[in-house]
Order: C-alpha cells, then structure tokens, then sequence
C-alpha cells in the first residue's frame, strides 16, 4: 500500500493541504484569534507553514526531518481548549474531504492528531 505521505499526494500535496488548513483556522472562528496575528508577520507565518509540512511530510513516510519545536514546546503557554481542539481537528477534516481524501487516509490522520493530544492540549 501506499506510504500515507503518497496518498497525501507528496510535497504538492501537503503544501496545498498546509496552506488550506491555516486558512481555515483564520476564519474559524472558535480560533481565529490564534492564527489571525501571523497575517501581518509574514515571514513567522512562512516558517510555521514551513514547519508544519516538514511535520506531516517527515510524520507520514516522506524524506527528509522536521526541524521545528515538539509539539509541547510550540503549544506551551496557549492553554489551548479541548473545544479549540476539536475545531482545528474539524479545519484539517474538511480540507481532507475537499482534496477528496479517502477514508482510511482520513482515519489515519485523526488517529495522529488525537495521539497528539496530551502534548498540545492544555499544555
Ligand atoms: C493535531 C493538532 C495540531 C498539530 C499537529 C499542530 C502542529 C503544529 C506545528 C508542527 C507547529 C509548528 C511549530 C514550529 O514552528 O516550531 C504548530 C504551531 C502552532 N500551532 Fe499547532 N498543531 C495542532 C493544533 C493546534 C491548535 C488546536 C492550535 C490552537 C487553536 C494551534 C496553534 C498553533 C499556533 C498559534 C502555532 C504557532 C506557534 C509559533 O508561532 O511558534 N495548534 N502547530
């Protein structure tokens, strides 16, 4: 079977994927105040996205590290709610379904972001 970064549709595919869900987060509005401030830092913004495709590309079979904080590290101090978590879960959903994702693909990244949890949740 194919690597999950293939059925991904590899770099193209997780950068389009990236890109999607932080503009999902800018307009969802149970955590838009989190992301909106990166639209007037640009260059932040960049090496987040940066980050976060080496993250899922490295975390899904692909080449290359992820150089970015661990996920405690980058959620320390947010305090992020369950509620909120649950929204950038609904965020990455729809964007799989959009990008016509198939179900045991869709399966498998939500296993990976509820094993997250503890590390980004309340931390
Ligand atoms: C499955 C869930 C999540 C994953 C896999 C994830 C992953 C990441 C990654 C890889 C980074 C980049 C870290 C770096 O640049 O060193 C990041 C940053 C960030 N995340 Fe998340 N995240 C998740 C959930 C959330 C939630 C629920 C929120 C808030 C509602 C959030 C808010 C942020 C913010 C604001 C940053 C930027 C931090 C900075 O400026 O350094 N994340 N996340």
């Amino acid at each position: 079977m194919a690597t999950l970064y293939e059925r991904l549709g590899g770099d193209g595919g997780i950068a389009a994927l990236v890109d999607e869900i932080v503009e999902a987060h800018m307009q969802n509005p149970q955590i838009k105040a989190r992301f909106t401030p990166y639209r007037d830092d640009p260059v932040h913004l960049e090496a987040v996205k940066g980050h976060l495709r080496e993250f899922l590309t490295s975390g899904s079979g692909g080449p290359g590290d992820y150089h970015g904080k661990s996920m405690r590290e980058a959620h320390r101090g947010m305090n992020i709610s369950e509620a909120e978590y649950m929204a950038a879960i609904d965020d990455i959903l729809a964007v799989l379904d959009r990008h016509e994702i198939d179900p045991q693909t869709r399966q498998e990244m939500l296993g990976i972001a509820y094993s997250l949890k503890d590390d980004i949740m309340h931390v």
